[in-house]
This record gives structure tokens, C-alpha cells and sequence, in this order.
């Protein structure tokens, strides 16, 4: 799994195109979202991951944690991104663990958004620029 962590002022993203057959089914509403003072974590699930999806997800869970109580962020916007790692995890799996990441963030207390799987968005993001408004952090399962 890699993510990179933006800390920003807003994260925004409209539904596009599907970039993939099958993406994840979405409501009208789900379409657009945004949310303001926000970590943004772009995440690749890799294919390493498939070995132990739960140990990842907690692992990514602790990680993005840490940061939010570092820069004090209360909202988290869990981003699904295929361009950080040329390992890619299938999509079903990598859907699974981004859904998982999501619940297990709110019942930590964050409020917390998805942007859609499966889909070519548009978006917009205002990153904060302080020295730990960009973090990058590679987690990948013991084995
Ligand atoms: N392993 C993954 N981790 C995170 N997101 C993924 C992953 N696999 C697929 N996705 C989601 O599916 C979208 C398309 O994935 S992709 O790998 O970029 N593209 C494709 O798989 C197809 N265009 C065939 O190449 C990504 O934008 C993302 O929303």
C-alpha cells in the first residue's frame, strides 16, 4: 500500500468517465463531493497487500492516525489512486480495503469521505504548505 498524505484547506472531485468496466455503483450524489479542512490520502493498493488485506488496513489505519492527530485534522477524504505504485492490487480487493480503511477511520471518531473507485474524477485540492502538509508512507503486510 503507499499513500500520500496532503493536509489542505479543501479536496474536491467530480465523477468523470469509468476507467474501469466495472467501477463501484454510485448514487447521484455520491457524483460530486468535497470537504473542507481536510487530510487527503491518495492511496494505491499493491499487489503485495492480496497476502494480508486485514494487517494492511490496520496499518494504514495507525499511519493516517498518527498524521491526522500530528496536524490536527479531524476529517480524512480517502482517495482511491492507481498512480503510486506499478504493483496494482485487483480492483476488487483494492475496493475492499479502501472500504474497510473508510469504516475503520470512522469508528476511530474522523469524519471521513470516499471519492468513488473505479472512475476517472476531476478534482481540486488546497494544500496547506506547512512542513507536514505532504507526507508519503509505504505499508506493506510482515508476511
Ligand atoms: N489497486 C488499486 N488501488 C487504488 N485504486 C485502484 C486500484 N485499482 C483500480 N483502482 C481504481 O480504478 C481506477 C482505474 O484503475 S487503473 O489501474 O488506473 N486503470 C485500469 O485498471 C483500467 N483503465 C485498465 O488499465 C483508478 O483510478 C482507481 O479509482
Amino acid at each position: 500500500m503507499r499513500m500520500l498524505l496532503i493536509h489542505s484547506d479543501y479536496l474536491e472531485y467530480e465523477v468523470k468517465d469509468k476507467a474501469l468496466k466495472n467501477p463501484e455503483p454510485i448514487s447521484e450524489e455520491q457524483r460530486k463531493g468535497r470537504l473542507d479542512e481536510v487530510l487527503a490520502v491518495f492511496m494505491s493498493v499493491e499487489k503485495i497487500d492480496e497476502t494480508n488485506p486485514d494487517e494492511v488496513v490496520e496499518k494504514a489505519v495507525e499511519e493516517i492516525k498518527s498524521v491526522a492527530e500530528q496536524v490536527k485534522a479531524e476529517r480524512i477524504f480517502v482517495y482511491p489512486f492507481a498512480h503510486l505504485s506499478s504493483e496494482l492490487a485487483k480492483p476488487d480487493v483494492a475496493l475492499k480495503v479502501l472500504q474497510r480503511i473508510e469504516e475503520r477511520l470512522r469508528e476511530e471518531g474522523f469524519e471521513v469521505k470516499r471519492a468513488p473507485f473505479g472512475y476517472y474524477k476531476a478534482f481540486r485540492l488546497s494544500c496547506k504548505g506547512h512542513p507536514l502538509a505532504e507526507l508519503s508512507r509505504t505499508i506493506v503486510p510482515s508476511g
